[in-house]
């Protein structure tokens, strides 16, 4: 792995050595909008319109916070007006790259053969890391934003004055709640595991999966009663989460030993996590073999071996059993 420095690639592991071995995640560093007429968007940056064929997604099939922009396009219905570029599972010296794999696409607009190319050609001295996903504009071949949170929220309501499937999974009276409890799931669960399996100093470990099972343990009894975080309507909130539970048992029990319990272990939340695998379209945005061969094949310094375990055993497609909390949303 690596960043950026002054628009050079320069090969780097996340430093823990200021934080007393706890890991600190990097802000984004575009975080432009796109909106339905290409006025500023919600922090006063903009300039970019919702337009079919101008766009274009990079992402990695194990990421989970490019998931979540995967996901938003499929449930959007702009699988034909959004390109697509999927980089290969191993992100080593050079970063993400578009190598040749089943499940990998090549990046038709740009033809990079490195994801930071794609930085550079945006921001020749970009000192940044290089991550996915990434939204392009062909029009004006730049970056747009690579700020996910920021991406399923563009892509949730800006094209859909020009075809976008129906569907509001941020809607005006549920933003505060959801807002609520994406702050929460973040912190503790969403970047939790990643706190976890990245600390180099055992009481930061020990905080962090502290956090990410008492969050677990929290969402098991909210979701009993509940079909969704926010009961009968499904949004954004559920959809962050989801990318975090469906790598939990493959990857972030072993990987990153946040191993107490499994989700399998909470009927409730295992439930839940069958219920949005089985969402129409969503089971195909699902790769495993992506996401575990990433994660174990890329840190070295977790898994010097680079050996990938077999299981778990698990069956996502087996009844949820959740319709009786309520209509899907
Ligand atoms: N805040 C960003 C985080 C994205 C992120 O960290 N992606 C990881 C992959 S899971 C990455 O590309 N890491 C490369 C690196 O840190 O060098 C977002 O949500 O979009």
């Amino acid at each position: 792995m690596g960043r950026l420095v002054d628009g050079v690639w320069t090969t780097q592991g996340y430093d823990t050595s200021a934080t007393g071995g706890a890991f600190k995640r990097e802000e984004s560093r575009f975080r432009n909008w796109i909106t339905p007429d290409g006025a500023p968007g919600p922090d006063g940056e903009g300039g970019f319109a919702a337009e079919p064929g101008r766009y274009h997604l990079y992402v990695s099939l194990a990421c989970p916070w490019a998931h979540r922009t995967l996901i938003f396009r499929r449930l959007k219905g702009l699988d034909g007006m959004i390109g697509l570029s999927v980089v290969h599972w191993f992100m080593g010296d050079e970063g993400w790259t578009f190598a040749e794999a089943p499940g990998t696409i090549p990046d038709s607009v740009n033809g990079v053969r490195c994801l930071h190319e794609l930085y550079t050609l945006a921001e020749p001295g970009a000192t940044t890391r290089v991550t996915v996903p990434v939204l392009w504009d062909t029009q004006r071949r730049t970056l747009v934003s690579n700020e996910s949170a920021d991406i399923i929220r563009m892509l949730n309501s800006a094209f859909d004055g020009v075809g976008a499937r129906e569907g509001d999974y941020y809607p005006e009276a549920l933003r505060e709640e959801i807002d609520g409890y994406n702050a929460r799931i973040y912190d503790t669960l969403n970047n939790g595991v990643y706190k976890a399996g990245f600390a180099t100093a055992q009481d930061k470990y020990d905080a962090a999966v502290a956090g990410v099972f008492e969050t677990l343990d929290w969402l098991e009894s909210h979701l009993a009663a509940r079909r969704y975080l926010c009961g009968d309507r499904l949004t954004e909130a559920d959809w962050r989460l989801f990318t975090t539970l469906l790598r939990f048992d493959a990857v972030y029990h072993g990987h990153f030993k946040c191993n107490l319990r499994r989700i399998a272990d909470y009927p409730n939340l295992s439930g839940y996590l069958r219920d949005l695998y089985q969402h129409p379209g969503v089971r195909e945005t699902c790769d495993f073999e992506h996401i575990k061969n990433h994660y174990y094949r890329s840190h070295d310094w977790i898994n010097p071996s680079r050996v990938v375990p077999a299981g778990p055993v698990q069956d996502l497609d087996a009844p949820h059993g959740r319709a009786r909390l309520g209509a899907p949303g």
